[in-house]
């Protein structure tokens, strides 16, 4: 025995017709998984059909039997695991179903049309529960149940005119879907959803009590948007879709201005919402008009490369660029939801998503190794990534792991420190030097590219004041270097770049401070170090 616990992949619940046997059954044959029907898992362990049981016993034994069962079953079966319509309602069942989701499972509600799964359910016979008139039966069960569903299932998947192999890809994407919880002091608690499709959320995180939803986006990501407005509107929401200027373009007062305008001309009020989509400059102006809209309506968030994924949508900071400098303007404002849709990598191009590394090479120095050891390990794959071929790839899995792992190191930092105090501080790790790059090649160079460079020089700094050795200094040069990203950089003067140190915003008074490693995952404060070293950390960069 090897001691390890094993549980389903996933358990579905649902109305009587709502598909749970027959998509169950397709969901496990997709993904070459086993499959069980506690209704015929019954059947075998009491030796009849499930009518005659109840005929024979009533339906409190069927109960008592069909718990036990479902206990075990969670257990120890490792498979997609299908229930009957009435099992969710038993307590001890409730509360064995919210174990499995502490253990990480997934409870999917198959949301099926009511008259669909009404009609499904007709078909047949063998359901004692609409013993009848079976119609009025089922919407009875159905005003009492679906509460109950909607509480105890993790994911829900809405079924409507699907066909089953339909239904079945989208439960499979959302069983695969990869999820990471930001909360802490200061943060209405929000998911970060991770995975092919999980754009189709949007209507779940944005929730009943919207009307109108803005929905920003750039024109380069027009397919994702076209996308994400067609499922507002399928949604019912009143979708008034907002083109802004590219980039950094669209991170100033004036496109602030004239989407305040529009919001204004269509009459948003407060129960209304922004959906930002695209990189990180589109996320973080819908952010700002977010924060700043009547002082504050809902967004959502569904960045579209790699940078935004892991790191410029989650976290709260938006803002806007002005002359005084680059997010100067902005406020803390946490989004209703982030999904970051795999789908939407398809169309990025190479060099984009390379800089996204930077990021999460950055994650993987400051705190969590094992991103760097995915790095490591697909660094030539991940180095000529090519969107059009990536969906069809094994290079999704990788990704998806990198995103999660990165974006749980931001959740960790923001969720102990939102507004910067400490602890947040750390995911600065190379941006003091990296900042300086940015600046002095006018913002040409992109973000995750000079911070490539600047955790080289940090790690300089580090080693030069004794704090790691050559070899960690070496492995950032040939880490950073094997993924395509640049590590040096000689395009400016020394005191320069020192000025510019001087400004960094976590400098205070006329001291200079760093985020420097005294181990991998181990970032430490350094406050006023000796001026010979930090020039010399420089001089070593130049080559
Ligand atoms: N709020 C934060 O915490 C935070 C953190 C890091 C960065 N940022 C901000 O994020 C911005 C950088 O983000 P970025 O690197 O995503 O840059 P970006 O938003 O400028 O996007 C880069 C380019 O890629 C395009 N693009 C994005 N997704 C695409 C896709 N799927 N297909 C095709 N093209 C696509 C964009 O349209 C743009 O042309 C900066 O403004 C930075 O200040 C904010
Ligand atoms: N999405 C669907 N489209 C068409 N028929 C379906 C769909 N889902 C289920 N069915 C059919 O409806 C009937 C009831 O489905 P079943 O899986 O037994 O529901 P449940 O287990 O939820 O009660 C079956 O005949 C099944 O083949
Ligand atoms: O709704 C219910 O209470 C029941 C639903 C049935 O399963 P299906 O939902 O698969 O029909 C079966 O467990 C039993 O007849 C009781």
């Amino acid at each position: 025995m090897s001691g390890v616990r094993t549980m389903p992949v996933a358990v579905i619940i649902g109305m009587m017709g709502a598909g749970k046997t027959r998509v169950g059954k397709e969901v496990a044959h997709i993904m070459d998984l086993p499959f069980a029907d506690a209704d015929v898992e019954i059947e075998h362990e009491v030796g009849m059909g499930i009518p005659e049981f109840f005929e024979r016993r009533g339906e409190q034994a069927f109960r008592k039997v069909e718990a036990d069962l479902i206990a075990d079953m969670l257990e120890d079966f490792d498979g997609i695991f299908s229930l009957g319509g009435g099992a969710p309602m038993t307590p001890s069942t409730q509360r064995a179903l919210a174990d499995y989701i502490a253990r990480g499972g997934r409870v999917v509600y198959l949301d099926a049309d009511p008259a669909e799964a009404m009609e499904r359910a007709n078909r047949g016979g063998g359901r004692p529960m609409l013993n009848g008139d079976a119609d009025a039966r089922w919407k009875k069960l159905y005003k009492e149940r679906d509460p109950v569903f909607r509480k105890v299932a993790n994911v829900r998947v809405h079924t409507r005119g699907q066909t089953p192999q339909m239904a079945a890809r989208k439960v499979m994407d959302m069983i695969r879907e990869r999820i990471v919880h930001v909360t802490g002091t200061g943060i209405e608690p929000y998911d970060v959803c991770i995975g092919e499709g999980t754009m189709n959320h949007l209507p779940d995180v944005l929730g009943e009590g919207v009307v109108r939803v803005a929905l920003i986006h750039t024109q380069p990501v027009q397919r994702h948007s076209d996308h994400a407005r067609t499922l507002l509107r399928q949604a019912g929401y009143t979708v008034s879709d907002i083109v802004v200027p590219d980039a950094e373009a669209g991170k100033t007062v004036d496109v602030a201005n004239g989407v305040w305008r529009r919001l204004g001309d269509e009459g948003f009020t407060r129960s209304d919402a922004i959906v930002g989509l695209g990189g990180g400059a589109a996320t973080d102006l819908a952010g700002f008009i977010a924060a700043t809209w009547m002082r504050g309506i809902r967004y959502v968030n569904c960045p579209t490369s790699l940078l935004a994924m892991v790191d410029a949508s989650t976290g709260g900071k938006t803002g806007i660029n002005t002359e005084a400098g680059k997010n100067l303007v902005g406020s803390f404002y946490t989004p209703a939801g982030v999904l970051a849709d795999m789908r939407t990598l398809a169309t990025l191009p190479n060099d984009i998503f390379i800089e996204g590394l930077g990021e999460v090479a950055k994650s993987g120095f400051i705190m969590d190794p094992e991103i760097l050891r995915i790095l490591e390990d697909h660094a030539s794959e991940l180095r000529s990534f090519d969107g059009a071929m990536f969906l069809d790839s094994g290079l999704k899995d990788v990704v998806a792991e990198l995103i999660e792992h990165t974006v749980g190191v931001k959740a960790y930092h923001v969720s102990a420190d939102l507004k910067e105090a400490g602890l947040r501080e750390f995911l600065n790790y190379g941006h003091t030097l990296g900042h300086a790059i940015e600046k002095l090649e006018h913002f040409r160079w992109r973000h995750g590219n000079a911070v490539a460079v600047g955790c080289v020089y940090a790690a300089e700094l580090s080693h030069l004041l004794g704090y790691i050795d050559q070899d960690l200094v070496d492995y950032h040069r040939s880490l950073l270097g094997s993924l395509g990203l640049p590590t040096s950089w000689n395009n400016g003067s020394w005191s320069d770049v020192l000025a510019l140190m001087h400004r960094d915003k976590k400098a205070r008074g006329n001291k200079l401070r760093f985020v420097v490693l005294e181990s991998v995952g181990h970032p430490i404060h350094l406050e006023d170090p000796p001026a010979d070293a930090v020039e010399e950390a420089f001089r070593r960069i130049q080559q």
